[in-house]
């Protein structure tokens, strides 16, 4: 059924259970590809924070968590300028770093993480992102741990919001 928010209708997009079942497969991936370190995972906030959860729920092995808060997009729209709300408040000398993201889109955001971390000498970086626009996509960094590449279209829900609203829906819609 559509749904109306603000001045956008979206229309469903992804079933809860389609997304449980690929978080389910990225933190058996993490779980395999980790399974001798104890990686940090750097959760962007706000969009990841239902993503991260159900994630690290599934992550069943040590790992560290920390949370860095970024924001770029007004509306529907990027701003092109990505600003750090709330910083780093750990030392990722030495680690193994997992940026958690609900999406990667442009790739700004990650871009600016990516200088962010390696001002550290990480032993590694990498990235898990629950959706992915290839058509949008501007950089070069490799997004290893991908859930679902989509088409270059707005979608709200299960943390990702439309003028911060949206966030609390447990399925995904697409803008109409
Ligand atoms: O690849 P990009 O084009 O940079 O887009 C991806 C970013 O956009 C969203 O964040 P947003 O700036 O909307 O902040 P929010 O997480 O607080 O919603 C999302 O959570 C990613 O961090
Ligand atoms: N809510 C939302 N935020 C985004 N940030 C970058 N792309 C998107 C998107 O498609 N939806």
């Amino acid at each position: 059924m559509e749904i109306q928010i603000l001045d956008k209708t979206f229309v469903p997009y992804l079933s809860a259970l389609e997304i449980d079942a690929e978080v389910q497969r990225l933190a058996k991936d993490l779980l395999n590809d980790y399974k001798n370190e104890v990686p940090v995972f750097l959760v962007v906030l706000n969009g990841a924070f239902i993503f991260a959860a159900d994630l690290m729920k599934q992550y069943t092995s040590a790992a560290e968590i920390s949370f860095i808060k970024m924001a770029s997009y007004n509306g529907t729209e990027t701003t092109g300028n990505v600003t750090e709300l709330l910083g780093l408040d750990i030392d990722l000398t030495n680690k193994h770093v997992v940026i958690v993201e609900d999406i990667v889109d442009t790739g700004n955001t990650i871009a600016a993480l990516y200088n962010l971390v390696n001002r550290f000498k990480v032993k590694s970086i990498n990235t898990a992102t629950l959706f992915f626009k290839p058509e949008a996509y501007k950089q070069t960094i490799d997004i290893k741990y991908t859930g679902f590449s989509i088409e270059n279209k707005f979608i709200v829900g299960y943390g990702l919001d439309y003028n911060k609203q949206g966030r609390n829906l447990g399925e995904v819609y697409q803008i109409k």
